[in-house]
């Protein structure tokens, strides 16, 4: 496996920040192994917003698990700025869909728990919390707890926190895919305005086609039985998108042609 770690900060720059090399992940089922994801290769650039999408048991999960550090591959490599993945760490940072945020905490406490956890002084701690809550503009909210926010307010905590704890990358997991269309028209909008503010990484995994053509720069498509990527498409329209333009429905044609043999549930491969 390359290490590019020691090779020093101007190459970093030269590298993706992302870079999933012929990864394969089994799982053990019974006496049988699952392929999960089969040979799987990926770049990431740094501010890129990735779409991952594909129907289920296709492998999308694994694969952010994978980046997430929570789930190691079976062969191939995992690369973050050239250095193998070994666990998870405050660099990625994972937003799940109920966001995950302690309801016995404040705002500001909710964001500064990281550091906290890590040990800074309290006077830094502080001062990260205020930057971050300020960033994503909840600045009148900093001691408010969760149950007095909204849907979007709460997805902006949760992003504070990843951003407090100095994450480059996002890893969000269907963080929509329960909401009415109205809610995540808000958030789709919302988490499109900090990322292009912060310039973060995201790697977003959705069913919705629409979604990712709203938000991603790349769709990542993929496949079951086993699960791999198939296709690699760049959306070079400019935001905000609009889902009735022609552009946008050339698009969702294309992308629903990619899935198509897809749509139904197969049996993943045993080996
Ligand atoms: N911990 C595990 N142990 C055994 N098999 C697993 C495990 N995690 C995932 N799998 C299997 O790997 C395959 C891919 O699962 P994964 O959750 O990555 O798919 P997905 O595309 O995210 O699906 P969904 O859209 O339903 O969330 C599935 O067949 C699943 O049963």
């Amino acid at each position: 496996m390359d290490d590019l770690s020691a090779v020093g900060t101007p190459v970093r720059t030269m590298l993706p920040i992302l870079d999933v090399r012929n990864v394969t992940k089994r799982f053990a089922f019974g006496n049988e192994s699952i392929a999960a994801l089969s040979d799987a290769t990926l770049r990431i650039e740094k501010g890129e917003f990735a779409c991952l999408i594909g129907p289920s048991g296709c492998g999308k999960s694994t694969l952010l698990r994978m980046v997430g550090g929570f789930e190691t591959p079976s062969e191939g490599a995992l690369l973050m700025w050239g250095k193998p993945v070994a666990g998870p760490g405050p660099d990625r940072g994972m937003v799940f869909q109920d966001y995950g945020l302690f309801p016995w905490l404040t705002v500001a406490q909710n964001v500064g728990f990281g550091p906290a956890a890590r040990g800074r002084p309290k006077a830094e701690v502080a001062a990260t919390a205020k930057r971050f809550v300020d960033t994503v503009g909840l600045t009148r909210f900093a001691d408010a707890y969760p149950h007095q926010l909204s849907g979007g307010m709460k997805q902006r905590v949760a992003i504070a926190r990843v951003l407090a704890n100095d994450a480059e990358v996002v890893l969000m997991d269907e963080p929509f895919g329960a909401l009415d269309a109205f809610t995540r028209e808000r958030l789709q909008a919302e988490l499109l305005e900090i990322w292009a503010r912060t310039k973060l990484t995201v790697i977003f995994v959705t069913h919705a086609i629409e979604e990712a053509i709203i938000l991603a720069d790349r769709v990542v498509v993929m496949s079951p039985g086993p699960g791999r990527i198939v296709a690699d498409e760049r959306i070079a329209l400019a935001r905000p998108r609009d889902p009735t333009s022609p552009e946008f429905n050339a698009l969702r044609r294309h992308l629903s042609a990619l899935l198509g043999g897809h749509h139904q549930w197969r049996q993943p491969r045993r080996w």
